[in-house]
């Protein structure tokens, strides 16, 4: 697998095991490392009338003096600026030895228009905002927009979290090794990486394999292999059947929307479970879609009895007061007629805001995870205050807090959208769109994620699924998305799916042959 996503603890036992395992020692990495981004910059800023190198005192800033040298070698115009030396006998000392050029004080760093900044100043190591030098280093590359390549990441930034330390740098491209980290993928990070490029630096599949990372880029080849395929011999229930809950009568849009998302991305039968007063609006809108009276748990048990659905979804358009929490709370208690599988979104998540103990301790007692919950940041907040308060905390360890703490998955919703089993297993979403930031798209989202679970897909790859899935349709259909053009959209997501070789391949990957597969 090469979707790993590595911490910055995680790359650096990376680097200890390559080192330990050669052939490569860590200054042999270093210098892979330099090459790759020297090449880069050969490749795209062929033009870049000088190439001004910033390096930090650790290994990313030895980095930036192996990037130098190559780039002299090659007979580019090259301005070394340094902040602070590398330590005596590090790997660093022995690539600023090598390298020709000697280093001016950051303090002094200036450029004129048409350069190429390379930011090798602090990466994995970041541990405080940068200096006075440092920041005015990254201003005066924004003020006079010339692009930045960041090795590693762009100083500054967290690789851990993606949160910034005072200021950073905007890079163009960032060229990381091995794999990506977190910041890469979060939110702020990723805006500043600009296009990431993963080098290969000769760190093999078996060493990252070794560090046992659990956090993935969430892309198909993440869960491909367990996506539902009909059988042959398929009958309508045997490809899932979905119960969906109905609002009140002006409130019943949303759960249509999730019936229909949960249709068209496989399910064989789908339900809306509607009040009395709502049943002749949401008749007057169904076709395919099923539709049955339930104003009471007895009728949803009958419901339950009856059609055995795989998965049920709570909360679209139900409203946010505590009863609809109670009620679900109530269906949860009868063990028996326990749902296989639950989506709990939007007013689901709210109305059980004041009493999420009870939502968890009900979601610990169907046992196997086979509940997703779907809490934008504020319903997150609300269900889960403790952790979302944490500021040591980054919205990938929330998420998977927060999925620890209810035994469910997690899909911490937003333009970073983290999926979390309690595990331990997440993955960061990067194929997210502000085409999404359109009313009712929760809604679909949460239909594709019943649907999945109603045709069998386990609940941690069903979500990630879910994720990509209804971000690629938001993608395919493009400006002018509104939620209802979102279920049709999934078609040619689903096409792209099924025909091999149509996968989408990880943008700017550096390694040879390195696509998905
Ligand atoms: N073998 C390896 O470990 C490899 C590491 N590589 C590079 O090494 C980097 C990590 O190296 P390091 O762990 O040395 O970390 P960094 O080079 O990111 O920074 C560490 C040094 O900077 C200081 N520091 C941190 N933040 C500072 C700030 N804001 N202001 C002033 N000083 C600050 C620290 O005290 C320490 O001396 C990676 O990002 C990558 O670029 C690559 O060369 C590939 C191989
Ligand atoms: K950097």
């Amino acid at each position: 697998m090469s979707h790993e996503i590595l911490t910055p603890d995680e790359m650096a036992k990376a680097d200890r095991l390559a080192i330990e395992g050669g052939p490569f020692d860590g200054y042999a990495l270093m210098r892979n490392a330099g090459a790759a981004v020297a090449a880069l910059v050969l490749a795209r800023f062929a033009s870049a009338s000088t190439v001004h190198v910033l390096c930090g005192p650790g290994n990313n800033g030895g980095d930036g003096y192996v990037v130098a040298k190559a780039l002299v070698e090659t007979g580019c115009a090259v301005k070394l600026w340094a902040e602070g030396s590398p330590k005596p006998g590090s790997d660093a000392a022995l690539a600023a030895a090598d390298c020709q050029l000697k280093a001016q004080p950051l303090g002094d760093f200036e450029m004129k228009p048409g350069a190429l900044v390379v930011d090798a100043l602090y990466g994995a190591g970041l541990s405080k905002p940068l200096s006075a030098e440092a920041g005015r280093a990254a201003q005066l590359a924004a003020d006079m927009k010339v692009p930045v390549v960041s090795v590693d990441l762009p100083s500054g930034l967290s690789g851990e979290s993606g949160a910034t330390l005072g200021e950073a740098f905007q890079a163009t491209i960032t060229v990381t090794f091995a794999r990506k980290k977190p910041g890469h993928l979060l939110l702020p990070g990723r805006n500043l990486c600009g296009e990431v490029v993963v080098a290969d630096i000769g760190i093999g599949d078996k060493v990252i394999d070794a560090v046992g990372a659990r956090c993935f880029e969430n892309v198909p080849a993440l869960w491909l292999d367990k996506f539902p395929m009909p059988a042959l011999d398929a009958y309508k229930y045997s490809r899932g059947h979905v119960g969906v809950f109905s609002g009140g009568p002006s409130a019943t849009g949303a759960a249509r929307l999730a019936a229909m998302a949960a249709a068209r991305i496989g399910a064989g039968a789908v339900t809306v479970l509607s009040p009395s007063l709502s049943l002749s609006v949401n008749a007057s809108h169904l076709t395919s879609i099923m539709l049955r009276k339930a104003d009471t748990l007895e009728e949803v048990f009958g419901f339950l009895d009856a059609r055995h659905p795989e998965a049920l979804v709570y909360g679209p358009g139900l409203g946010p007061e505590p009863g609809v929490g109670n009620f679900l709370l109530d269906l949860l208690a009868a063990a028996e007629n326990s749902p296989k599988g639950l989506v709990l979104d939007a007013d689901g998540l709210t109305s059980l805001a004041a009493q999420p103990e009870a939502l968890f301790a009900a979601l610990h007692r169907m046992g196997a995870p086979r509940a997703i919950l779907t809490p934008h940041e504020g319903e997150f907040r609300r269900l889960f205050p403790g952790i979302a308060e944490d500021e040591k905390l980054s919205k990938l360890e929330k998420a998977r807090a927060a999925s620890r703490l209810s035994n469910a998955v997690v899909v911490y919703k937003g333009p970073d959208t983290v999926i979390a089993a309690p595990d331990g297993r997440a993955a960061i979403n990067s194929n997210g769109t502000p085409l999404l930031a359109t009313a009712g798209s929760g809604d679909v989202l949460a239909g594709i994620c019943a649907g999945l679970l109603a045709q069998g897909m386990p609940a941690f790859e069903a979500g990630c699924a879910a994720v990509w899935i209804h971000a690629d349709a938001a993608q395919r259909f493009g400006p002018g998305l509104i939620a209802e053009d979102l279920p049709l959209a999934l078609l040619s997501v689903l096409r792209n799916l099924r025909e091999p070789g149509a996968l989408p391949v990880p943008p700017g990957s550096l390694a040879a042959g390195k696509t998905l597969s």
